[in-house]
């Protein structure tokens, strides 16, 4: 068992860097992306909008994003390789290792050959990543070869129609969006520090993000939306969820989508998922996980002050819209690309390599002794 404290308590509170990105729990709860707060944005832009501001620091204007999203459609196919090797992925497989596969592949296709086509690569997978997921999910579990290519223009849409083969509702269409735009960016999480990590070393875009990947499929981080739903789809009622809580919270179990690293008093983009859940919930025509959720939440602010994080609420809010619980996270990394990609352009703009020390905690020194004395 690692002593947390001799492990460096995962560095909080240490800054390891600059970022023109993104403010976290400035001021104990805010979130802001390159200067706007994030539930203006969300009120007020789309996700390819956001997408558009982390990779050239400004909000497009109507014709920058018009032709912004006439770029990003016309990047959405797969190529033939690599839906063949999608084929070959067994429907069992977790769908962020086919997204850490389908990132990688591409980018044996596709390479950065140098930091001139950063931007390229990182447009290239925001557009085709939904494909990635639906192309290879339809594939192992419907039998269905999909076309990667919608007329939906938006991501979150085009994704939803991919997901579904018919044509999504204006409503869908926004909480994906809103979603999206929740998920985009959030400064040194361990997902971008690992593409940062693995930036500075003068590496290519597609093995930063494909690092990224791995780091943000962890339950303590993205995956947390995932096991937060499969951890209420087991309570039968507000009560039994209290019941159940209290028990997990006694054997000292982790509450999935609650407590967060940096925030210490709220989210601030719980609200705003929470807000859509409920109203999906209606849509729905059953509110009972809704109800769950929002019992789950006051009990563990009553009895732990812990808050929910954005995943939380996200799980009740994708389960309504009909997504399948496995495609929660890979949702996440459809959306982090564009943080991920915009933080590794950052650091190659003012690179050092990050090689931070360690402690040494080990033995004192020592000598060999001779293998048969042993
Ligand atoms: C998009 C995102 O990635 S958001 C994060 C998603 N992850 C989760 O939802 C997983 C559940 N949450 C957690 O594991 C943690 O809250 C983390 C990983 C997010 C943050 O970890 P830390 O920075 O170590 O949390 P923090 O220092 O605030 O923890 C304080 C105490 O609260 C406890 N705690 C924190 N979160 C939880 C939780 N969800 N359930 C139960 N106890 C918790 C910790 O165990 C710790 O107790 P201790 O002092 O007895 O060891
Ligand atoms: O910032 C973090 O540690 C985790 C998080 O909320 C995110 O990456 O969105």
């Amino acid at each position: 068992m690692v002593d947390k404290k001799l492990s460096g308590a995962g560095l909080r509170g240490q800054s390891a860097g600059e970022t023109k990105l993104c403010t976290v729990g400035k001021s104990g709860s805010g979130l802001t992306y390159c200067g706007y707060d994030v539930k203006d944005l969300a009120d007020n832009a789309t996700f390819e909008e956001v997408a558009y501001l982390l990779f050239n620091g400004e909000l497009p204007n109507e014709a920058q994003l018009a032709a912004y999203k006439k770029q990003l459609m016309a990047q959405r196919d797969l190529p033939q390789a690599l839906k063949q090797v999608l084929q070959l992925i067994p429907a069992d497989t977790h769908p962020m290792d086919v997204m850490r596969t389908g990132c990688s592949f591409l980018g044996n296709l596709e390479p950065e050959v140098d930091f001139t086509q950063q931007h390229q690569a990182a447009n290239r997978l925001l557009a085709a990543f939904p494909a990635i997921m639906c192309y290879w999910y339809r594939y192992s579990h419907d039998g269905v070869e999909i076309d990667c290519v919608t007329d939906e223009d938006s991501i979150g849409g085009h994704f939803l129609k991919l997901l579904r083969g018919e044509t999504p509702s204006e409503q869908h269409r926004r909480v994906m969006d809103v979603s999206l735009i929740l998920y985009a960016e959030h400064e040194f999480n361990a997902s971008t520090f690992t593409a940062r990590v693995c930036a500075s070393t003068l590496s290519d875009m597609y093995s930063c993000i494909t690092g990224a990947i791995g780091s943000l499929r962890g339950p303590l981080h993205g995956g947390a939306n995932e096991a937060a739903m499969d951890m209420i789809q087991k309570f039968t009622s507000p009560e039994d969820a209290k019941i159940q809580m209290a028990g997990m919270l006694e054997r000292k179990e982790k509450i999935m989508g609650f407590g967060h690293a940096i925030y210490r008093e709220s989210d601030p983009r719980n609200v705003i998922i929470k807000a859509w859940s409920e109203k999906l919930a209606h849509e729905f025509g059953d509110t009972s996980l809704y109800d769950i959720s929002v019992a789950c939440e006051e009990y563990m602010w009553d009895t732990k002050k812990l808050f929910c994080n954005a995943d939380f609420f996200h799980a009740s809010a994708y389960h309504f819209m009909g997504i399948p619980t496995k495609l929660f996270t890979p949702i996440f990394v459809c959306s982090r690309l564009t943080g991920w990609a915009a933080h590794v352009m950052e650091q190659r703009n003012n690179n050092r390599i990050i090689r931070p020390s360690a402690d040494y905690v080990g033995s004192e020194p020592r000598v060999v002794t001779p293998i048969s004395q042993r």
